[in-house]
């Protein structure tokens, strides 16, 4: 079976990948992930400028159905990251990056630019947990005025990681955006901003940052994350691919995701939950759906979504 997708000519043999944030704060989880054959690529933590502590915990939690976290962009910084992406590696790297401002995004992308990666670098437009710092990708002026920026001068591949949109209007709206630009990708969704659960017997909160406000992930997302790569799919330029991410549980969570029109898949929460073993039972389960359905090869299928 060819379970195989490409961004910017980067060939994935492998559709799998992690969600940025999940095992890839250090070069070690880095290299387990890389290491691992039923991963095709993988995405760093987010680098900021400076490495970060991020929130007081606890900062995440596991639900009987996803999680909720406000990690609050905790990683050893920009130096640590491309240092690792730089060397050579067997399979396609994406430096995931989010400035704590769009001055720090521009920074950010500057020192790539002047750098010697030659990989996929993807833009996080969407961390909810930064205290007092909005999502940008919600304020489809400043996205616009900050990717106009960045594209003057930054000529390597580059892709960006969105928040969910939960209005049509919204769709048409961030892609008449995104569609002005030569972007290689756009990851969706990131965690369903600012969540909150209570735990009834101790009458609490369950994570310490916020009052317990924080992003959501696992399969209580998968619907709009469903969503979200469909619309974007059907409004985005063919040359912007899509990385489906959220709600990923089950070898039927990524046929899904892939009749949505995404051409890799993004695991994060059941990667937490589960290790590197989830990737083992997701080919496994993937593949005996293409089989009884008698496709050889993913873009037997790629968005090609039916509807009634
Ligand atoms: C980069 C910060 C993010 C974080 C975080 O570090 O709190 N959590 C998320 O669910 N998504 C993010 O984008």
């Amino acid at each position: 079976l060819d379970l195989s997708g490409q961004i910017n000519g980067q060939q994935f043999e492998h559709l799998f990948l992690n969600a940025s944030g999940v095992h890839c704060q250090s070069t070690t989880e880095l290299d387990d992930l890389l290491n691992h054959p039923a991963v095709g690529g993988i995405v760093t933590k987010s680098a900021t400028l400076e490495k970060r502590d991020g929130n007081p915990a606890p900062r995440y939690y596991e639900l009987a159905d996803g999680s909720i976290n406000s990690m609050g962009l905790p990683n050893f910084g920009y130096d640590y990251y491309i240092d690792y992406v730089k060397q050579s590696h067997a399979k396609p790297t994406i430096l995931s990056v989010a400035g704590l401002s769009a001055a720090d995004d521009v920074q950010l992308l500057h020192q790539i630019q002047a750098s010697d990666y030659a990989g996929l670098t993807e833009l996080n437009l969407s961390c909810p947990n930064v205290i007092g710092k909005p999502q940008m990708a919600y304020d489809y002026a400043g996205t616009e005025a900050l990717l106009k920026e960045i594209f003057a001068f930054f000529k390597k591949p580059l892709g960006v990681k969105l928040p969910p949109y939960f209005d049509l209007v919204h769709f048409d709206q961030i892609a008449a955006v995104l569609n002005q630009f030569p972007l290689t990708h756009v990851n969706t969704i990131n965690s369903v901003g600012n969540g909150l659960w209570v735990d009834v017997a101790s009458e609490s909160v369950v994570i310490k940052p916020k009052g317990g406000f924080g992003g959501l992930g696992g399969r209580m997302v998968l619907l709009t994350a469903l969503a979200n790569v469909r619309a974007l799919r059907q409004r985005l330029n063919d040359s912007i691919k899509i990385i489906g991410t959220g709600g990923v549980k089950t070898g039927a969570d990524v046929f899904a995701h892939i009749l949505c029109g995404a051409e890799l898949v993004s695991v994060g929460t059941q990667l937490q939950v589960e290790g590197l073993s989830v990737y083992d039972r997701l080919t496994t389960e993937l593949s005996r759906i293409m089989a009884d359905k008698g496709y050889h090869s993913l873009s037997d299928f790629r968005g090609k979504l039916k509807t009634i």
